[in-house]
């Protein structure tokens, strides 16, 4: 059985404080990955339930209700089992699992078409993405610091007034192994969530007890499962399990790979798949995402003026350490050194348009 990887757990109450952002900057060199606590974050746990509640509730309407707000190619709205294929150099089938994906707000309303059974909480689903934007924001400026740039590089970069961005709430739904939904699965060859790397800046991902699943590509080319909570994080300090947060693509590659946007997919437990086993009763998994994006107009060539950037590009010119020639993995993942220009909006359009199959125009 695969060893669980330990993370870091990072305390972003003060989001100003520069040791704390040489830690997470730290993390987000070596695994892509860390924690962050729950409390010094700006969610609560009912917030956090609530939503999952939410999703719950969407997730378990009829198939009819859910297909009224099929995916478009604007990547917002629901995509149903199998629609979405991660990893389509190696799936059989797509993913097991469907999500939910909101758009941003103008004049606070959503810019997409949701089942009425959600109409009455879009001002919820509001106030959750703004708690998403307040915390990524937290750990935009903690990154800046670690970076030993301006506190406020990204957090300006991601100023939604200043344009729109490619940002995204996703709630996702995968059956249990037990579920009639997974029946067809089989686990050489199938995957709830195939390995990919993610595309934005960074993301927040939410998980509850009792529902683990996600699993990263360590450097040594093995699957760790990652804890839902932690060693170090227990609900003692924390009421809620705390946020997951991973480097995407974007990041990577405006730091000319120094972070890493790490490849992670999510499985069926193996404790949960030996039905024997008493330890691991099959359960549901649901998660909350949230991709936060640049701005679609920020170019991200050249690269962050970080004299940490400028030192790992210079190393790796001398044949140090091969860092920045490949940027991402799964469908639209290539290389990108060569480009003179990369604007946020280009670098997602040509990722989203590999992994999903036809999709209507919005
Ligand atoms: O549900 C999860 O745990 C991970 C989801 C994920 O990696 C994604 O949607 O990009
Ligand atoms: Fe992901």
């Amino acid at each position: 059985m695969a060893t669980p990887i330990q993370l870091p757990v990072i305390d972003i109450s003060d989001p100003l404080n520069a040791a704390v952002g040489k830690d997470m900057l730290d993390a987000a060199i070596k695994y892509g990955f860390f924690y962050v606590h729950g409390k010094g974050s700006d969610f609560s746990a009912a917030e956090v339930d609530s939503t999952f509640e939410l999703s719950k509730k969407f997730f378990a309407l009829p198939k009819e209700e859910k297909e009224k707000c099929t995916i478009r190619t604007d990547n917002r709205g629901w995509s149903g089992m199998h629609s979405e294929i991660l990893d389509p150099e190696h799936q059989r089938t797509g993913d097991f699992k469907e999500a939910l994906n909101f758009g941003e707000f103008k004049d606070g309303k959503l810019q997409q078409p949701i089942p009425p059974a959600l109409e009455p909480h879009e001002a919820d689903i509001k106030h959750f993405t703004e708690l998403c934007n307040k915390t990524c924001a937290r750990v935009m400026r903690l990154l800046a610091l670690g970076l030993e740039i301006n506190s406020e590089f990204f957090v300006t970069r991601h100023d939604a007034s200043q344009g729109e961005t490619g940002c995204v709430l996703r709630f996702l739904y995968y059956p249990s192994i037990n579920s009639p939904a997974s029946s067809s699965y089989q686990h050489d060859i199938d995957v709830r969530a195939g390995a990919h790397s993610d595309y934005g800046t960074i993301t927040l991902l939410f998980q509850r007890p009792g529902q683990p699943g996600l699993e990263i590509l360590t450097s040594g080319d093995t699957w760790a499962p990652v804890p839902v909570w932690p060693e170090g994080a227990t609900s003692a300090k924390d009421d809620f399990p705390p946020i997951l947060i991973n480097i995407g693509d974007m990041l990577s590659f405006w730091t000319n790979g120094l972070l890493k946007s790490t490849i992670h997919r999510v499985v069926f437990p193996m404790a949960e798949r030996n039905p024997s086993s008493s330890s691991a009763k099959p359960q549901d998994r649901y998660s909350v995402v949230f991709f936060c994006h640049p701005v679609n107009e920020c170019n991200l060539v050249p690269p962050v003026p970080s004299p940490l950037v400028t030192a790992a590009v210079a190393a790796t010119a001398t044949g140090g350490t091969e860092s920045g020639n490949k940027v991402g993995f799964g469908g639209g993942a290539g290389s990108l050194r060569e480009r003179s220009s990369m604007t946020a909006k280009e670098y997602l359009d040509m990722r989203l348009s590999a992994t999903y199959g036809q999709r209507e125009e919005a």
